[in-house]
């Protein structure tokens, strides 16, 4: 590594990977990982019996799953209770950042989609073209969709506290404007912004809006994903040492020239000389969320994520799903239990089960048939209306979203089946109840999977959908000793990973690309 007043090439990165000091974190308040009970919190047998639990079981993290647009995984926005109008507004996420804040979720997650579903068509003549369905404009299938990074520096400014996790995706962005934009929002989040790293789904409309020339195979996408990340995990860890800023007006020095180093990089995908302009942040890296359990989407994983999300409707398959992903972590020489894996579940509460039944279908008659299928066929790449209803699922196949179509395969079911079942089933674990219910189903799902957090995914939405979650449920999760008593602060990596500092840690590969001195 070559410091910028010279700029001579760097040629093999550092593999003393060194901690880096403490850097003040961004709230006030301490990380609470794990929380010692005190003397007042054992007062009843019920206090006492939970205090013991939280010494003995996992504390877990919270997160809400939106996107800017006005109905997502449910599409529920004719749902009588639903608010889709604020979605545009920078108010309605400030008022819902507040609201989360306040509760004590650890992070707002806005899932992004670059495109739009799109099919192929013949035309009478054979020639072939692709389509937007006009459901999706018509319906709103994620469509109307704005661009989630501009929103997070005006919530970091209205909440002191809650974190942002923001998916961008590397098979459509370039790796240092990426790297660019991140680490100015840790700047500006004070170390509370998460990457939440996909290959992406849509991949048609991607061809189509970016001019590549034709979809990137599968696998093809996540080779891409892999050398983008190491690029920017160069430019964020490499960049730059610590304490580079003199700022002195007398001699006129700003930047101590020998502490920004030259980043070069030459690969199959992107080649880059230079300096990474952006001066070091709280996080430097922000905390690195993955999504898509693809085998090679697991894979990557395991290489780089610290957070993992997946979105596992069966319990069986996610404790699977989780073993597997510890399994390759630690075939990795990473700690097995050092990257947390935070499920997707779709939470209803009522005042009694019936209710909460009620509310459920509610929720599922809101959509049309003919949205979830454009849902399906954005997310999966699989467009089902225009398949034979009876042919076998299992026979199908995807360039797209492999995820989301082995959610349907191996249980015999047809085209016609999953149509049918789709508003129901889309998204991650349906939980559906009283809220004493609800909790004990997070609590057992928690421990059957060994998942480390739960993504509540957005239903029908607006304010209101999350009310009865927060005002009855997390409070029966933190009496269970589920959540800790006091929210957690610190920067996202602290409260997230258990992490010592806001930087990354020694075992992760991108601790190698840091500076010798
Ligand atoms: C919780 C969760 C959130 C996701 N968010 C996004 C997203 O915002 N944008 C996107 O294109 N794909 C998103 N995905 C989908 C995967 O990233 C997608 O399946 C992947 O890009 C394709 O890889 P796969 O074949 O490994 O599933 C998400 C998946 C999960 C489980």
């Amino acid at each position: 590594m070559s410091s910028a007043s010279n700029l001579s090439l760097r040629r093999t990165p550092s593999r003393r990977p060194r901690r880096p000091p403490a850097v003040p974190s961004a709230s006030a308040t301490p990380t609470t990982a794990r929380r010692t009970p005190r003397p007042a919190d054992l007062g009843s047998p019920r206090r006492r019996w939970s205090s013991i639990l939280k010494v003995t079981q996992k504390q877990l993290i919270l997160g809400a799953f939106e996107e800017l647009t006005p109905s997502f995984i449910s599409n529920g926005w004719p749902h009588q209770r639903s608010d889709p109008a604020g979605f545009a507004t920078l108010g309605y996420w400030q008022a819902l950042a507040r609201q989360l804040d306040a509760a004590g979720f650890d992070f707002l997650f806005f899932a992004d989609a670059l495109g739009y579903p799109m099919h192929e068509e013949t035309a009478p003549d054979g020639s072939s073209h692709f389509t937007i369905p006009e459901v999706v404009v018509r319906e709103a299938v994620q469509f109307p969709v704005h661009d989630p990074l501009t929103i997070v520096s005006g919530l970091a400014a209205t909440v002191d506290r809650l974190g942002f996790v923001v998916t961008a995706s590397t098979t459509a962005e370039h790796p240092f404007l990426l790297a660019r934009r991140f680490a100015s929002l840790d700047h500006l989040t004070g170390g509370r912004i998460g990457w939440n790293v996909v290959t992406s789904d849509m991949q048609t409309a991607l061809v189509r809006l970016l001019g590549h020339p034709d979809v990137t195979p599968h696998d093809q996408r996540y080779a891409r994903a892999d050398e983008f990340v190491d690029l920017t995990l160069k430019l964020w860890e490499g960049g730059w040492s610590d304490d580079p800023l003199v700022v002195d007006k007398s001699s006129r020095v700003f930047t101590d020239p020998a502490k920004v180093h030259r980043v070069t990089h030459e690969g199959r995908y992107f080649s880059l000389d230079g300096l990474f302009p952006v001066s070091p942040s709280v996080q430097r890296t922000p905390t690195l969320f993955q999504a898509g359990s693809s085998p090679s989407g697991r894979e990557f994983a395991s290489r780089i994520a610290e957070c993992v999300f997946i979105q596992e409707r069966d319990p069986v398959k996610a404790a699977a799903t989780v073993r597997d992903i510890r399994d390759r972590v630690e075939r990795r020489g990473r700690g097995r239990d050092s990257v947390k894996i935070i499920n997707s579940i779709s939470v209803i509460v009522g005042a009694t089960d019936a209710e909460a039944a009620d509310a459920r279908r509610a929720l599922t008659a809101a959509p049309s048939r003919e949205a979830m299928a454009a849902l399906f066929l954005g997310w999966s790449g699989v467009n089902l209306l225009g398949l034979d209803p009876d042919a076998p699922v299992d026979s199908l196949t995807t360039e797209v979203g492999q995820t989301t179509l082995a959610m349907y395969q191996g249980q015999g079911l047809t085209v016609g089946d999953v149509l049918d079942a789709l508003a129901e089933t889309l998204g991650g674990t349906k939980i559906t109840g009283t809220a004493d219910h609800v909790a004990e189903a997070i609590g057992k799902l928690a421990a059957d999977t060994d998942v480390d957090g739960f993504l509540i995914e957005h239903s029908y939405g607006g304010l209101a959908s999350y009310a009865e979650f927060i005002d009855e449920v997390m409070p029966r999760l933190r009496e269970r000793g589920l959540l800790p008593a006091e929210p957690r602060g610190g920067s996202l990596r602290e409260r997230l990973t258990g992490s010592p500092t806001p930087r990354l840690g020694p075992e992760h590969p991108g601790a190698a690309f840091r500076p010798a001195y």
